[in-house]
């Protein structure tokens, strides 16, 4: 089973969990990508759902695919969403944002009653931070808040690059507007501590560990799809 293969069996299993009549938030990467094309199956079948995409990315894709849209502001308590990740460790948090997307991914999440992750086995980690922690940050003040999170990572005993994320020949941009710092911190031992000390540094839009978000995730490997729930 190839990688693409393995995305679409997490989202498959994902799938069973949607009802008729749910509100959905609908995530973005290339794993949510395969949701949304099965989802849309099912629409184009009767089943009848309204999703709140988590990018400008998504919502392309689900207008294309004829999945129904509202906003946020429409829609702002949602049954389930459904979105991909970097990374998941085994009390189910999270790394989240290689794509960028992090901040309206986790706003949708946090206004969810459940999340679900879908993802494959490379995904799983025993401890976050092989993957470069995105961290969304305002565009004004970007040197001083780069210096504020290299202080909190000296003082938390983490170190390595903090690289201003680039797209083509400029800065990337999120769809708010911001800028994305990856910091290559490696393993993250507390990871909770990180979490919540980033946000208080004023510049830091949001980060993309998500800590107590998920509920349940649905793993794909080479032997089909398997579910993984929070252990302490
Ligand atoms: O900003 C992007 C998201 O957090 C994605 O859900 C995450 O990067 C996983 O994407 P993919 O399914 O393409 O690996």
């Amino acid at each position: 089973m190839d990688a693409r293969e393995m995305k679409i069996k997490a989202a498959e299993a994902a799938l069973a969990h949607v009802e008729d009549g749910m509100r959905l938030g609908i995530g973005t990467g290339s794993t949510a990508e395969e949701f949304v094309r099965l989802l849309a199956e099912k629409v184009a079948g009767g089943l009848r759902v309204e999703g709140v995409p988590t990018s400008e990315r998504t919502a392309r894709l689900c207008l294309e695919l004829g999945v129904p849209l509202k906003s946020l502001d429409e829609l702002p308590e949602l049954d389930l969403t459904i979105d991909g990740a970097d990374e998941v460790d085994s009390r189910l948090r999270l790394i989240k944002g290689g794509g960028g997307a992090l901040l309206r991914e986790k706003i949708v999440a946090c206004a969810s009653k459940r999340m679900i992750v879908i993802a494959d086995e490379t995904k799983v980690v025993e401890t976050l931070g092989a993957f470069k922690l995105p961290i969304e940050v305002n565009p004004f003040g970007l040197v001083a808040t780069r210096i504020a999170i290299e202080k909190l990572a000296t003082r938390l005993g983490l170190s390595g690059a903090i690289d201003l994320r680039a797209s083509g020949d400029g800065t990337f941009t999120t769809d708010g507007g911001h800028y994305i710092l990856d910091a290559s911190f490696g393993r993250i031992p507390d990871a909770d501590a990180l979490a919540r000390n980033l946000n208080d540094i004023p510049g830091v839009v949001e980060h993309g560990l998500f800590i107590n978000i998920a509920s349940l995730a649905v793993i794909a490997g080479p032997a089909g799809a398997r579910t993984l729930t929070a252990k302490e």
